[in-house]
C-alpha cells in the first residue's frame, strides 16, 4: 500500500468530521451522517489511489453514496494508468463509518468519530449487516482472554495481565437491554462498568492505549463495526476478538425483528461461512499485510478533541495508526476557511 495514502487519508477523516459536526446537537442524525458521507466521499475521490468500499453505508439501492462496491479514487478512472504510478494502481479495500455514532452527534453527546480503515485487495473481512459479540482488551491480555470464556474467568485473567484488581478494572458495554446480564456479572466479579448509549469503536480503540482507564469492551454491537475496531486494534497489537450473532433471539431489537435465524445462517453460507459460531480474531478480521485505520472526533471523546469551530475556521484531531509504518500518529489540525490571513489562536 502506497505510505503517501495514510497521509492523504487524514484529510478524508477530517472532512467528514467537520461535515458531521455542523449538524452538531441539532437533533438530526440522518443529516449529520448524510454530511459526513458526502465529505468523505468527495476528499476520497481526489486522492492517488484505486480503492473500493467494502463496508459502506449499505447496497448500492438504498445508499446513494459510499455504498458497497463503489469504486473511490482518482486511480478508478478508465485511463489510470497514463497518470497513476504502478503501486497507486494496486486495489485496496476500504471499510469506512463516516459518522460513527450519529446518535451521539444528533444529541451532542461525548464519542462520536469519522473513521475508516484500509486493506489491500480482501484484506478486510467484508462482514454482513449482522450484529457481533465483540471483547476487547489491552495488549498485554492478547490471546490471554477469550470471548469463549465467562466475563467473570476474562476479568480474571485481566487482572493478572494488567497488574491490577478486578475492582481497579472498568468495562465499556453498551447499554441495552440486551447486555442485562453481563452487567450483572461484571459488577459481581468486582470490576466497574461505563454504559455508553454508542459508539463502540471508540471504546475498543480505547482498549489499546493505556491510560484511557478503559480496560475492556464487552458486549453485542454491529458487525461492521467490528471490522473497523478490529483493524485499529491489529496496528495496536491490542485483542479483538468478534463473533457474529446470527440468532435474532440474543439481541432482540426492532432490526433484528426482521430477520430469522434460519434465515441469517443461509445468508452466512451464501458467503461462504460455514460455521456461524466461529469466533474471529484482529488478524482474520483485518488480515492484509498492510492495515490502516484513521479517525477524526466530531464530539469530543477520550482518545481525541471534537471539532471546535472559531471565527474563520475550526480545529480538529486526528489518529492514523498503520501496521505499514508502525506509528500511531495524533494529528492536530487548524483548517482556516476564506482568503483572508487569519490569525490563530492556540489558547
Ligand atoms: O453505536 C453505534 C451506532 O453506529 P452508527 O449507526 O454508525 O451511528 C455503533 O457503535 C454500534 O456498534 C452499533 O451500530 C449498535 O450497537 C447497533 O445498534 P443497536 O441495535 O442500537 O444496538
Ligand atoms: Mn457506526
Ligand atoms: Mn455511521
Amino acid at each position: 500500500m502506497d505510505n503517501t495514502i495514510s497521509l492523504e487519508i487524514i484529510e478524508v477523516v477530517e472532512q467528514a468530521a467537520i461535515a458531521s459536526s455542523r449538524w452538531m446537537g441539532l437533533g438530526k442524525k440522518d443529516e449529520a451522517d448524510e454530511a459526513a458521507v458526502e465529505a468523505m466521499r468527495e476528499r476520497m475521490n481526489k486522492i492517488h489511489m484505486r480503492g473500493r468500499i467494502v463496508i459502506g453505508e449499505g447496497e448500492r439501492d438504498e445508499a446513494p453514496m459510499l455504498y458497497i462496491g463503489e469504486e473511490v479514487g482518482i486511480c478508478t478512472q478508465p485511463n489510470a494508468a497514463e497518470f497513476c504510478t504502478i503501486e497507486e494502481l494496486q486495489e485496496i479495500d476500504i471499510a469506512v463509518d463516516p459518522c460513527e455514532g450519529t446518535n451521539l452527534v444528533a444529541y451532542g453527546q461525548n464519542g462520536s468519530m469519522a473513521v475508516l480503515a484500509i486493506s489491500e485487495r480482501n484484506g478486510l473481512f467484508r462482514a454482513p449487516d449482522f450484529y457481533m459479540d465483540k471483547l476487547a482488551a489491552p495488549p498485554a491480555a492478547k490471546g490471554h482472554v477469550d470471548i469463549r470464556k465467562t466475563p467473570t474467568q476474562n476479568l480474571k485473567i485481566l487482572s493478572e495481565c494488567l497488574n491490577r484488581s478486578i475492582e481497579e478494572l472498568v468495562v465499556v458495554v453498551m447499554d441495552r437491554p440486551r447486555h442485562k446480564g453481563l452487567i450483572s456479572e461484571i459488577r459481581a466479579a468486582g470490576a466497574r462498568v461505563r454504559l455508553i448509549s454508542d459508539g463502540d469503536v471508540s471504546a475498543a480503540i480505547c482498549c489499546g492505549f493505556a491510560g484511557t482507564n478503559i480496560h475492556a469492551l464487552m458486549g453485542i454491537g454491529a458487525a461492521p463495526e467490528g471490522v473497523i475496531s478490529a483493524a485499529a486494534m491489529r496496528c495496536l497489537g491490542g485483542h479483538f476478538q468478534g463473533r457474529l450473532v446470527y440468532d435474532p433471539a440474543e439481541v432482540n431489537t426492532p432490526e433484528s425483528a426482521k430477520w430469522t435465524r434460519e434465515g441469517n445462517l443461509a445468508r452466512l453460507k451464501e458467503m461462504g461461512i460455514e460455521d456461524g459460531d466461529k469466533v474471529y480474531d484482529a488478524n482474520e478480521l483485518a488480515c492484509g499485510k498492510d492495515v490502516l485505520f484513521a479517525g477524526c472526533g466530531i464530539t469530543p471523546g477520550t482518545l481525541m478533541e471534537g471539532v471546535r469551530f472559531f471565527g474563520g475556521g475550526c480545529r480538529t484531531q486526528s489518529l492514523v495508526i498503520s501496521t505499514q509504518s508502525k506509528t500511531a500518529r495524533f494529528v492536530d489540525t487548524i483548517h482556516l476557511t476564506g482568503d483572508a490571513p487569519k490569525t490563530i489562536n492556540l489558547r
